[in-house]
């Protein structure tokens, strides 16, 4: 299998949003849990993107993680790299966004690296290197409460930067709009000043196909789902694309068996969506400050679930608003609170397999990841688009048979997610 196109993801969600707009513009992808043991067998592709757990690691951990993704991309083929990362830069000033950006760059011969999260589908733009979500700039929008990343900042030139070795540059919307040989003239006076990672401007999916036909003739780029809008489309432009239509029909075969919601985010759009959730579904509210005491809120509600499940979808979520989180936090520090939850949420999540449930919604990019890593799933099939930016999975290789899940990012879907999702789910 030789790839055109390999990706790396710092979530798991993010993962499944990228497999999902790379599918969605052409490109045949599956999403990879880690490096994929040589005995998994995937189907022919054009892209593949590796789902880490390295947004909220330690640097060093992120850096080693995704070097030996590169390499194991690049030993099959491809010569782009996409360092795939929230199209709201989650991310804390000690990194990881610049870190393995450099490192990857480095790997790769050097040079300088594209850097844009602008997603505009879903409402994330860039100008003038400052980061919009919706009509809010980042540090105004309910991202400077997210309880791992909060984002204080809009100015992404100064965000990189604080997260970086080498000096960071702007590539502004006015050089995007005069198309990429503008925008190649730019990154190499900026080259020749020594920067090794510019952030562009990106309003627009033209300014992002634009951004995608420039970055294609470099090794590595750092951007979200928006950025792999424009790579795809310009590798179906230039024929590069092997034949082979995207299809995700077979992927939603049906697998049966229960479902069940599980939650650990606690953005804003999660919380409306349980709200919502409640008037259709029996909806089990973790307490946190229990889940952290010890193994007995999980068994209570490995129980509750128990009770229900066999009448229809539970779900079950640990989320909680800002406040609450915050008080947790300062009991226990952020950290702890939320690797605690996320082994707690995880372990329920494996108890409900257990028991039967074969059609999963998981909410939260970390609580996906702790999820999945528990279930040991070893890829996915990329099925229909339930929401921008995520799509249906159908596993690859899962002992327990093949399931179909959705792992959704805190901040995407409508407030009708949940039962959307199960529809799309047999
Ligand atoms: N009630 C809570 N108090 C504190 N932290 C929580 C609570 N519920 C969940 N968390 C933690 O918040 C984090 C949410 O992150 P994540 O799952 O990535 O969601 P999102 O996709 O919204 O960013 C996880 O680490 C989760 O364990
Ligand atoms: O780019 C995005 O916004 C998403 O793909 C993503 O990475 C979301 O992360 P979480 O909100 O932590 O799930």
């Amino acid at each position: 299998m030789a790839i055109l196109l390999g990706s790396i993801a710092d979530d798991y969600t993010g993962a499944s949003d990228l497999a999902n707009t790379l599918t969605k513009n052409g490109l045949r992808t599956v999403q990879t849990v880690g490096i994929p043991d040589p005995s998994l067998a995937l189907p022919d592709v054009d892209a593949v993107v590796v789902s880490l757990k390295i947004r909220s690691v330690p640097a060093s951990d992120a850096i080693a993680a995704a070097a030996s993704a590169e390499r194991w991309l690049r030993q099959r083929g491809a010569g782009h790299v996409l360092y795939k990362i929230c199209s709201t830069f989650d991310s804390t000033d000690a990194g990881n966004i610049g870190p393995v950006t450099e490192a990857l760059s480095e790997a790769a011969g050097g040079g300088v690296v594209l850097v844009t999260p602008a997603f505009p589908e879903t409402g994330r733009t860039v100008y003038l290197g400052h980061l919009f979500v919706g009509g809010q700039p980042l540090n105004e929008s309910p991202l400077r409460d997210h309880p791992l990343n909060p984002m204080h900042d809009a100015n992404l030139v100064r965000v990189l930067t604080r997260q970086s070795r080498n000096a960071v540059g702007l590539i502004d919307l006015t050089t995007i709009a005069a198309g990429p040989g503008a925008v190649k003239a730019r990154l190499d006076a900026l080259s020749t000043a020594g920067i090794t990672a510019v952030i562009a401007d990106a309003i627009f999916e033209r300014d992002l196909e634009t951004l995608g036909e420039v970055a294609l003739e470099t090794p590595v780029s750092t951007g979200a789902s928006g950025l792999g809008l424009g790579l795809a489309r310009a590798l179906v432009r230039s024929g590069r694309k092997s034949s082979g239509a995207a299809t995700t029909a077979d992927a939603i075969r049906p697998v049966g068996g229960l479902s069940a919601i599980v939650a650990g985010s606690c953005s804003k759009a999660t919380l409306h969506q349980l709200d919502i959730a409640e008037r259709s579904m029996p909806v089990l509210r973790l307490d946190p400050e229990r889940l952290l005491a010890g193994p007995q809120e999980i068994a209570a509600a490995i129980s509750w679930a128990g009770d229900r499940i066999s009448a229809g979808p539970v779900v079950i979520a640990a989320s909680a608003a800002p406040e609450t989180v915050s008080r947790l936090q300062s009991l226990h520090g952020r950290e702890a609170s939320g690797h605690a939850i996320e082994t707690a949420t995880s372990i329920i999540t494996a108890e409900l397999v257990e028991r039967g449930v074969r059609r999963l919604v998981v909410a939260g990019g970390e609580t996906s990841g702790a999820a999945v890593d528990r279930l040991a799933i070893p890829a996915f099939l990329i099925g229909p688009e339930i929401a921008p930016g995520v799509p249906v999975l159908r596993t690859v290789g899962n002992a327990q048979g093949d399931m179909l899940l959705a792992l959704k990012s805190g901040n995407f879907g409508g407030e009708d997610f949940f039962t959307a999702a199960l529809a799309m789910m047999h």
